[in-house]
This record gives C-alpha cells, sequence and structure tokens, in this order.
C-alpha cells in the first residue's frame, strides 16, 4: 500500500466515523412505544438520518466533488439504497451492548414491511455480519458502492470508474493485508455488492407497497428516490 493509499483510506475512514446517524434518533428507537405505526415513522427517520448522513459522507470522497455536479446527484440518488442496506447492516451486525440493534430489528420486523422484502434484508444483514469487516473495508466498500458507474443518468462514466478503480485497488490490497489466511475475501466483499442490488429492487416494491397504503415519507425521501 503507497503513502497516497494510507492517506486515502485514512481520509476514507475519517469522514466515515465523523458522519453517522445522531444519537437523539438512536434514542428515540430505544424509547418509543412499539405499535406499527410508531416503528414506521421511527424507520423514516432513520433512513431519512442515514441518507443524510450518506450525503455528508459522500461529499468527502477524495475526488467526488470534482466529478460533474449531475453526475455527484446520479450517483447519490443511485446508490442511496445500497449505501443504506450498507450502513444499517454493519450497525445491525455490531452486537452493540445499547440494544439498538435488537430494537432496530424489531421495530424493522414490525413496521408492516412485507415478509417478502424482510427475508431477504435480515439475509443480507447476516451475510454481513459474517465478514467481520473492519473498519476500513466496511468505510471503502460503502464508497466503491456509491461511486458505481452505470447507475441511471451518469454522463461521464470513465470519470466515475476511474475513482472507483482507485478505491478498489486500495480495497483489494487492505483484504490481502488484514485477512491474509483468507484470499478470496475481497471476492466475497464485492459479491456482497451484487446481494445489494437484488435488495434494491426489492425496496423499490416496498416503497410502492408504503406509499399505496398511504404512509408518510419525508421530502428528503421523496427526492433521493422519486416517490
Ligand atoms: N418511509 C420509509 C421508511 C424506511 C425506509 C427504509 O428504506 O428503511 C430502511 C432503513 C433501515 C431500516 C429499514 C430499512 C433499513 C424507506 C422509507
Amino acid at each position: 500500500i503507497t503513502k497516497e493509499q494510507r492517506a486515502l483510506i485514512k481520509a476514507i475512514l475519517d469522514a466515515y466515523n465523523r458522519h453517522q446517524i445522531p444519537q437523539d434518533v438512536t434514542k428515540k428507537l430505544l424509547q418509543e412505544q412499539y405499535s406499527a405505526e410508531e416503528n414506521f415513522l421511527l424507520l423514516t427517520e432513520v433512513a431519512t438520518s442515514q441518507v443524510q448522513v450518506l450525503v455528508e459522507f459522500t461529499k468527502n470522497i477524495p475526488g467526488f466533488l470534482s466529478l460533474d455536479r449531475e453526475d455527484q446527484i446520479a450517483l447519490l440518488k443511485g446508490s442511496a439504497v445500497e449505501a443504506m442496506f450498507l450502513r444499517s447492516a454493519q450497525v445491525l451486525s455490531e452486537k452493540k451492548p445499547s440494544g439498538y440493534t435488537e430494537v432496530l430489528e424489531e421495530r424493522i420486523r414490525k413496521s408492516g414491511m412485507s415478509e417478502e422484502f424482510m427475508t431477504p434484508m435480515f439475509n443480507f444483514y447476516k451475510s454481513i455480519g459474517e465478514l467481520h469487516m473492519t473498519q476500513e473495508e466496511q468505510a471503502l466498500l460503502t464508497t466503491i458502492t456509491i461511486l458505481t458507474p452505470d447507475r441511471p443518468y451518469v454522463k461521464s462514466h470513465e470519470a466515475v470508474e476511474r475513482l472507483q478503480e482507485t478505491m478498489l485497488d486500495v480495497l483489494r490490497k487492505l483484504c490481502v493485508l488484514q485477512h491474509p489466511q483468507e484470499p478470496q475475501y475481497f471476492a466475497r466483499l464485492l459479491g456482497r455488492l451484487t446481494e445489494l442490488r437484488t435488495l434494491h429492487h426489492y425496496h423499490v416494491e416496498m416503497l410502492t407497497s408504503w406509499k399505496t397504503n398511504d404512509h408518510k415519507f419525508t421530502p428528503l425521501l421523496c427526492e433521493i428516490w422519486d416517490v
């Protein structure tokens, strides 16, 4: 790993750790009473807060702000769902003593979300948990998801691809260093990105079913997901 790559890892990890869901949102998850309506409202708050965190994190990805402005928006809109599930999977798989993960899982299960969506989502959470990713790997994998060149409406495909390749190169080297006994570890991480895309598809259906049952979204969620 070169000096520049070490600096890149540090910049991305700092940004990833600096932008987390605010305490007041996680506290609410623990305190509010349980009902499908209340759980849905809390999930809406979690999702909204995760999108805000995602936007702030993305702005700190070295090179992102030098991309074409419209492409920056296209990348954010195209990756929001995947970055959100990646982050919530990482949060849920850290068995924190705060009981936050159990409560979030409980509220997700009782939020009026359809069964057919819940199963793939919790399978994904489990598969992320089994990887025992380091903080750097989590931050880099999220960055790679955001810098996916083939999102809808991305114009300068090559510019995004160059940036993503830089991150993929760093992650590959990091995996070799941090998981020497698992030569396939890097490939397994990238395999999670494929699983994320199927979740993305389920998510669109989940949003539509919530919308048709007149569930309220925040303006930010409506804007980022065009609902
Ligand atoms: N009004 C909405 C509420 C929640 C979501 C959502 O995607 O929730 C995700 C955030 C994390 C908790 C459930 C999943 C993972 C979308 C619209």
